[in-house]
């Protein structure tokens, strides 16, 4: 490349000096020149300038007389193409100073170039290079492009701007001058109007760019200085062409030209000596940056096309599965769910393939997998209820299935719950994986994970259950074996009564624990669990215990007991023979002597004595140390260490049963003297006189002489035998009964008074006067008597 010796720089450039080297700083590969710096120092002799340059480019179409513009504004030598020979001339970027003048001008290759085809990557980032860098962007173009969209570049302007807005512009960044010069103005249309419709066409774009956050409502005119201008027709009107370009060339290079384009605002504040560095920098981010690879034509055709038939396969993938949908909804298990939502996907993707594998493939291939991806999302829905069914499902297999193998007698509890959990979580691995759909990333981790944590809950409860069980079991036993136990010791009073007591409610209770021990290791009880089982149950047992005591100390069942215990002392002898007293006999001391023994039985009745307690309540402390279990059986042992019989009630008992012994005694007095009581003398020998004929009678007839020697001997043997007393108190108390049967009748038919009054009257008083009182009875009548 031969270049002219650098001139020095003038106030407004000189047409007569010749033009300065240029450079080629980006190559048609997109290579960045290592020779800039040394251009600005050797060849443009501007280094040392500071900020006092300016840096222009031009941007637009291939052909359109850019360089030729150039080099007429600022005396540049950028190569024009050969009338003869249409094509590209400016390949990659240029940059010269323009002679006499502190600027650096820059020829950039043309856009919509036939070289380059579809690939609009250079252009792109070259555009954006010269925005990102020029302090003003000639954008040329011809008239009859104003208002196209492409043929003016207004895709490729709004992509540069969006992307220059995203990588360098910030509130306050300085402002780039864009300045529209419209080529070739021939026809009438004035330029306020094409003014009119650029401006148009630059907001409208502005308005659609994806702005970064925070520059959401910035406007163009906040980072943009926007002027148009026009030229004529270079060929048709050739003298006007140069004449107008040269007042152009005013505006660039006479700082005191009204129209001056290069303004302070427009300054990238980046002195001489860094520009290599900064441009340099700037082109490695543009050609580094992703967001400038854009789709081809080809791409936007595919991704517009592919996109209408993935909206139509979706549909199609959505309504079949939507009868899925209402069945999982409806809370079934569906069967094999994954491949029937693959069938419903591979019926949607069919004609996809068919119509979008036409299109450019990587597109096709990355919006089917978006496709497929978007399917999987929706039904995902799906299968997310199913694996709530399927979990639902199995816990009630759980449920059931566990309840079944529990009852098989000797079943051990947790070898059923581990192979019953293990059937169940199978079958719900196995519904889960058959739900999934193929090269799909569904996953039922979390899920089983779930179902887990819920057996192991339903296995906790279940064992507490079956505990509770065994204990329930034990106490229930412990209440229905003590009452028996307990009755028959208290039901014969004894010095060893309480001994006896302690020692069956001690068996009882180690029994009942031993039972339990042994019964809870099959649900791997514990040592703790195992100590607050037994400690209930020795409250539970200790209750009972003092249930029973209760009911056998109550005033009715204590009563009859003593009176028991009276009766046995005084109306049966030392063989247990009932007694028939006689008058010799000595009703008092036998009355006093059954008293006292029913009033020691009393006694023993009042409290408890129980050591077993202490037992439990010293082992069950120890055990536990201090908890709600052996504060209640604590609570249970005062309470049976209570008087069973206070001192007021053992004097309601003494009167009540006193009342009874008294009636005892009296009715002995009574036998005694109903049987000895003597028929008087005059009485005989009435009876004498007057059965002297029926004595004869009898005598004389050998019948009733023979029923009286019969009568005799039995009266004899009876006599014999010692049963004379037995047979005589039968017969009284039957005479008795026939007696008070008659008298009955008699008094029904006397209206009355009958034999009774009479007897009374006339016999039993007399005899009821010569009685003595019983010793109590005179000594202490209760109060109630
Ligand atoms: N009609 C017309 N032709 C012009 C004008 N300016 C330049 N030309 C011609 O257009 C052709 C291309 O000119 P260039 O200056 O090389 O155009 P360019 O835009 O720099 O070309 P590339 O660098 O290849 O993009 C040349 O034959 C010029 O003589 C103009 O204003 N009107």
């Amino acid at each position: 490349m031969t270049s002219p010796p650098p001139e020095p720089a003038t106030a407004n450039g000189d047409a007569h000096l010749a033009p300065t080297p240029r450079l080629q700083i980006v190559d048609e590969n997109k290579a960045f020149s290592a020779d800039l710096a040394p251009y600005m120092t050797n060849e443009w002799n501007l280094l040392d300038a500071g900020f006092n340059y300016n840096v222009v480019a031009v941007f637009g179409s291939q052909s359109t007389g850019k360089s030729t513009l150039l080099n007429r504004l600022f005396h540049t030598n950028f190569q024009v193409m050969n009338e003869s020979q249409r094509g590209q001339t400016t390949k990659g970027i240029w940059l010269a100073r323009a002679p006499g003048l502190p600027t650096l001008v820059m020829d950039v290759e043309g856009t919509d170039g036939r070289e380059r085809g579809e690939d609009q990557d250079f252009e792109r980032k070259s555009s954006l290079f010269a925005i990102a860098i020029a302090e003003v962007i000639i954008i040329n173009m011809w008239e009859h492009m104003v208002g196209l969209y492409h043929g003016a570049n207004m895709g490729l302007l709004k992509t540069v701007l969006e992307v220059n807005l995203q990588l360098f512009q910030k509130k306050g960044s300085p402002k780039t001058h864009l300045f529209f010069v419209i080529r070739d103005h021939a026809s009438g249309t004035p330029l306020p109007a094409l003014c009119a419709t650029l401006t148009a066409d630059l907001n409208k774009i502005w308005a659609s760019l994806n702005k970064p956050d925070g520059l959401e409502a910035s406007q163009l005119t906040d980072f943009f200085d926007v002027t148009f201008t026009s030229l004529p027709h270079k060929r048709l009107a050739g003298e006007q062409f140069e004449t107008d370009a040269t007042t152009l060339r005013q505006r660039f290079v006479d700082p005191n030209n009204a129209d001056y384009v290069f303004r302070p605002a427009y300054k990238k504040a980046v002195p001489a000596d860094g520009f290599p560095h900064f441009a340099q920098d700037i082109w490695t981010q543009i050609n580094a940056n992703r967001d400038l690879d854009l789709p081809s034509q080809q791409e936007l055709l595919a991704q517009f096309r592919c996109d209408e038939l993935a909206t139509v396969a979706m549909d199609a993938f959505s309504a079949g599965f939507t009868g899925l949908k209402s069945q999982v909804d409806s809370g079934t298990v569906v069967e094999s769910l994954g491949s029937q939502l693959d069938g419903a996907l591979y019926g949607a993707l069919k004609p996809f393939d068919t119509q979008a594998s036409r299109y450019h493939q990587g597109v096709y291939q990355r919006k089917r997998k978006e496709l497929v991806d978007r399917c999987q999302t929706s039904a995902m829905v799906v299968f997310n209820a199913q694996l709530r069914n399927a979990a639902k499902r199995a816990v009630t297999i759980f449920k059931s299935g566990l309840d079944f193998k529990l009852k098989s007698k000797g079943a051990d509890f947790y070898i059923m719950v581990e192979s019953t959990k293990d059937e169940v979580l199978q079958f719900f691995s196995k519904t889960a994986n058959a739900s999934c759909m193929q090269d799909s990333t569904w996953s039922f981790e979390e899920s089983l994970a779930d179902l887990r944590t819920e057996l192991d809950h339903l296995i906790s409860s279940r064992r507490d259950e079956e505990l509770n069980k065994l204990a329930h079991a034990a106490e229930r036993k412990i209440q229905t074996d003590l009452p028996d136990a307990i009755n028959d010791i208290l039901v014969n009073p004894t010095p060893t009564m309480w001994t006896r007591v302690d020692e069956v409610f001690r068996e009882e209770v180690e029994s009942a624990e031993s039972d339990l021990r042994d019964r809870a290791k099959a649900l791997r009880i514990t040592d703790s669990e195992l100590d607050e089982r037994l400690a209930a149950l020795r409250t539970a047992s200790i209750t009972a215990l003092r249930d029973v005591l209760s009911q056998a100390t109550s005033e009715g069942a204590l009563v009859q007991r003593l009176k028991a215990t009276f009766e046995q002392k005084f109306r049966y002898d030392d063989q247990g023979i009932p007694r028939v007293w006689q008058p010799s006999d000595d009703i008092d001391g036998a009355y006093r002597r059954a008293r006292e023994l029913a009033d020691q039985t009393l006694k023993s009745f009042v409290v408890a004595e129980l050591p077993y307690l202490d037992t439990l309540e010293s082992s069950t402390s120890r055990s536990l140390a201090s908890s709600a279990f052996t504060e209640d059986l604590q609570a249970s042992v005062v309470a049976l260490r209570k008087p069973l019989l206070p001192p007021s009630k053992t004097a309601t008992l003494t009167s009540r049963f006193r009342l009874e012994a008294d009636a005892l005694y009296m009715e002995a007095k009574r036998s005694v003297v109903s049987s000895s009581a003597h028929v008087p003398r005059w009485v005989l020998a009435v009876i004498a006189v007057l059965g002297y004929n029926e004595f004869m009678s009898i005598i004389r007839n050998p019948f009733l002489l023979l029923l009286l020697i019969l009568m005799a001997a039995i009266g004899f043997v009876i006599y014999a035998t010692g049963m004379a007393g037995p047979a005589q108190a039968v017969a009284m108390r039957v005479g008795k009964d026939v007696a008070r049967q008659v008298g009955e009748r008699v008094m029904d038919v006397t209206g009355g008074r009958g034999i009774v009054g009479t007897v009374n009257e006339f016999v039993l008083k007399p005899m009821n006067a010569t009685l003595p009182a019983p010793e109590t009875a005179k000594e202490e009548k209760p109060k109630s008597e």
